[in-house]
C-alpha cells in the first residue's frame, strides 16, 4: 500500500476545525467536503485521461477527458457520505456506488448492512471514501470487496488514520495494488478503538447525533 499523507496548510488547518469538540454539525459538514475537494486533488493525479478533439471560439484544438471506464466513487456509509459531494463535485463524469458498514463496538466485528456496486469492476479505478482509518477493520473488507471484483487500482481518501489502522492494512493487503490518501496520521487508538486526538465519532458530529 502506497501512503500519500497529504501535508499543506489548508488542510490542516481546516482539519483543526473538524477537532474542535464545539464545530457544530452544519459546519463540520461543510469543512469536510472541503478537505475531500483538497484531498481528491492529489488522489486524482493519475487518473485515466484520452485525447479529444473540440473547437474553441477560436480554433480546433486536442484536450483531455476522462477516460473511460469511469472512475468509481464508493462512499462507505455512514461516515463517509459526508465526502460524497466533495469527491464528485471534483469528478463530476464518476459513477457512485455504495457499501455500508459499521463496526460492533464492543467487539470491533464488521458489519456489511449494505451494498450497491457494478457486478463487475474489470479496468475500473475506485475512489473509497472514509473519513476515519483506525483499526483498518473496515477499510480491509470494503478493499476486499472491490478486488473481488477485480477493480483495477482502489484509492483510500481518508482524513485520518491512526498509525495502527495503516499497519494492519500494510500486514492485510500487501498482495494488492492500493493507494491511501490521508490529511493526518495520528499518535494511536484509544482502549475503545477511538483515534487519539482525533475528532471523535465521525458519523455522529456529520449527522448530529449526541456524543
Ligand atoms: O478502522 P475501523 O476500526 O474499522 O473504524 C473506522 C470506521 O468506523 C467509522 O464508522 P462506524 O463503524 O462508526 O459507522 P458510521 O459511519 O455509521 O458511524 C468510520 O467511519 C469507519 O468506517
Ligand atoms: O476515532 C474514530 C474511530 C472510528 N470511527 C470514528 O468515527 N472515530
Ligand atoms: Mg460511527
Amino acid at each position: 500500500m502506497h501512503v500519500h499523507h497529504v501535508d499543506h496548510p489548508l488542510l490542516a488547518h481546516k482539519l483543526t476545525v473538524l477537532r474542535k469538540r464545539q464545530t457544530p454539525s452544519m459546519i463540520f459538514r461543510q469543512v469536510t467536503e472541503e478537505l475531500v475537494m483538497l484531498l481528491a486533488y492529489e488522489a486524482t493525479r493519475d487518473l485515466a485521461v484520452v485525447d479529444v478533439d473540440i473547437e474553441t471560439p477560436v480554433t480546433t484544438t486536442t484536450g483531455k477527458e476522462i477516460a473511460d471506464p469511469r472512475p468509481l466513487v464508493v462512499p462507505i456509509l455512514r461516515a463517509g457520505l459526508g465526502m460524497l459531494d466533495g469527491m464528485v463535485r471534483m469528478a463530476p463524469t464518476a459513477e457512485v456506488g455504495f457499501l455500508g458498514m459499521v463496526r460492533d463496538e464492543e467487539t470491533l466485528n464488521i458489519v456489511t448492512y449494505a451494498e450497491r456496486l457494478p457486478k463487475d469492476l474489470s479496468g475500473r479505478q475506485v475512489f473509497l471514501l472514509d473519513p476515519m482509518l483506525a483499526t483498518g477493520g473496515t477499510l480491509a473488507e470494503a478493499c476486499r470487496f472491490l478486488y473481488e471484483r477485480n477493480a483495477r487500482q482502489v484509492s483510500a481518501i481518508c482524513l485520518l488514520a491512526a498509525p495502527e489502522g495503516i499497519q494492519y492494512l500494510q500486514e492485510n493487503l500487501a498482495d494488492i495494488d492500493m493507494n491511501l490518501y490521508v490529511a493526518a496520521i495520528d499518535e494511536r487508538l484509544d482502549d475503545n478503538a477511538y483515534i487519539v486526538p482525533g475528532l471523535g465519532d465521525a458519523g455522529d458530529r456529520l449527522y448530529g447525533v449526541a456524543g
